[in-house]
């Protein structure tokens, strides 16, 4: 049951479901005002004049804003601002502003205790705002998704979400099984990239006693889903016979215990989750074509974080609240937030702003400000990234080398990491903000082993 939603969006404003077929409406998401968090669209046609009396500021004011402190300008394609003289400056993607000359912003705007991130198309946002539901944080992209996967789960029977570690498919799965036949029955989730390789068909399958020595009666994965729905996550690292098993007992809805010699029967939703390109993992004879097409279809993709900005000041004032209520987020922290890219995306966010939020008791503080923030916290992928929050128009640039500074810093960041935690891979996902998974990953990506961080 969802409890009653809290909105961050401002009164009056217009909230509707799918807009995609709108055109898009360029201008600023308005995330901050007075160092509260909000969500606001401000549509911007040519040009906005921003200050503490501006009709477009509506209500809510910022009194650290001047009366006449910014103007915002969209050339069709980039944003300019310029400072007017403001009295406590204007800072453009983490720069100061020199006043009367136009810079131009990518990520985020601060002005006074408000913030502001440009954005080619505001319309999602002025549409269905971000509500927080069950301290779950949601978007514009999100509840589109969450209603599209609302439409499957009536009348389908398999899901696959794509989408980075750590960005929330497990919700959207969940929606789909309680919006599916088998909502009152169990949701069991599974994560096939964490099951040891020789326990897979015991775990999934179950075993009756004696299969193999010590053995005792044992339900599987399978059958504690019946009348539910199984959530498999990073199915395509079962190995290939597991899969094979997995595909006949969803095709033959019986499930075969190991060491059993009558099937049971089992009514099941499946949901499947994973970051990889499942069509690649067949070609590459990772994932079995005939389990693909069971599994794989439909998809529906969770965007990363970093394209889901309006998301993040609530996400951070949250996990801030939850480690005390005492405590705040400062301005300057939600603008690093927005700066940075987030790799490990809500996981890692959470993680590290309650980090944040442990260091301002530890100091004393009750306002987490952005010297709270760990140096290369939502940076696993590299130092604070400057790239726009929307994909840029394609140039004639030369392709990047082979190896960028970006996956060196990276590299050099993993082999630290293990280092220092012995090479112990939970602990080193950890201090990275990351899966496990998605530290394999990397280790894979990178051709490092658990011994380089040996020294
Ligand atoms: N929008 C959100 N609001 C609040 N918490 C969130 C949100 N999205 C994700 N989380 C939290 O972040 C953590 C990671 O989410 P989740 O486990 O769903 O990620 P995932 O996409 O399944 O990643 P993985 O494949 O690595 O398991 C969870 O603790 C989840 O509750």
């Amino acid at each position: 049951m969802e409890q009653a939603p809290s909105t961050l969006q401002p009164s009056g404003s217009v909230r509707a479901g799918s807009g995609s077929e709108e055109p898009p409406v360029p201008g600023l998401l308005r995330l901050a005002c007075a160092g509260a968090v909000m969500a606001e669209a401000l549509p911007l046609r040519v040009e906005l004049a921003l200050g503490r009396t501006s009709p477009e500021l509506g209500e809510a004011q910022d009194p650290r804003m001047s009366r006449s402190h910014a103007r915002v300008h969209h050339d069709g394609r980039r944003f300019w601002v310029t400072d007017l003289g403001s009295q406590n400056g204007t800072w453009v993607d983490g720069e100061a502003c020199v006043a009367g000359t136009p810079r131009e912003a990518r990520r985020v705007i601060r002005m006074g205790d408000s913030l502001f991130v440009p954005s080619a198309d505001v319309g999602p946002l002025m549409r269905c705002g971000v509500r927080v539901v069950e301290g779950f944080v949601r978007g514009p992209a999100f509840q589109r998704l969450l209603e599209q996967v609302a439409r499957t789960a009536g009348h389908g029977f398999s899901l696959h979400i794509h989408g980075e570690s750590g960005t929330g498919k497990e919700e959207v799965a969940r929606t789909f099984h309680a919006q599916g036949p088998g909502a009152r029955g169990p949701f069991v989730a599974v994560n096939c990239a964490a099951i040891p390789q020789g326990l897979a068909e015991r775990l999934l399958f179950g075993a009756r006693r004696g299969a193999f020595s010590g053995a005792d009666d044992a339900e599987g994965y399978l059958q504690a889903a019946d009348g539910g729905t199984l959530f498999l996550d990073e199915v395509a690292e079962l190995d290939l016979g597991v899969q094979a098993k997995l595909l006949r007992a969803l095709e033959t809805r019986e499930v075969l215990p190991l060491g059993g010699s009558r099937p049971r029967k089992v009514d099941l939703q499946v949901c499947s989750a994973g970051n990889r390109d499942l069509r690649a993992m067949v070609a590459n004879g990772k994932l079995r074509e005939d389990l693909y097409f069971r599994l794989g279809r439909p998809e529906v993709t969770l965007p990363p974080l970093r394209q889901r900005p309006e998301e993040i000041p609530a996400l951070v004032a949250m996990s801030v609240r939850e480690l005390s209520p005492e405590l705040s987020a400062h301005v300057t922290l939600l603008e690093a937030c927005l700066l940075r890219p987030w790799p490990g995306n809500v996981r890692e966010l959470r993680v590290e702003a309650r980090a944040a939020a442990q260091e301002a008791l530890l100091r004393g503080a009750l306002r987490v400000e952005v010297s709270h923030l760990g140096p290369s916290a939502g940076t696993a992928f590299g130092p604070p990234s400057s790239a726009p929050l929307e994909p840029a128009p394609k140039t004639s640039s030369p392709p990047p080398s082979r190896v960028s500074p970006l996956e060196e810093g990276e590299r050099a960041r993993v082999v630290e990491a293990l280092r220092q935690h012995g090479g112990n891979v939970a602990a080193t996902a950890r201090a990275l903000g990351m899966h496990r998974t998605q530290l394999r990953r990397l280790l894979e990506r990178h051709g490092l082993s658990l011994e380089d961080g040996s020294s």
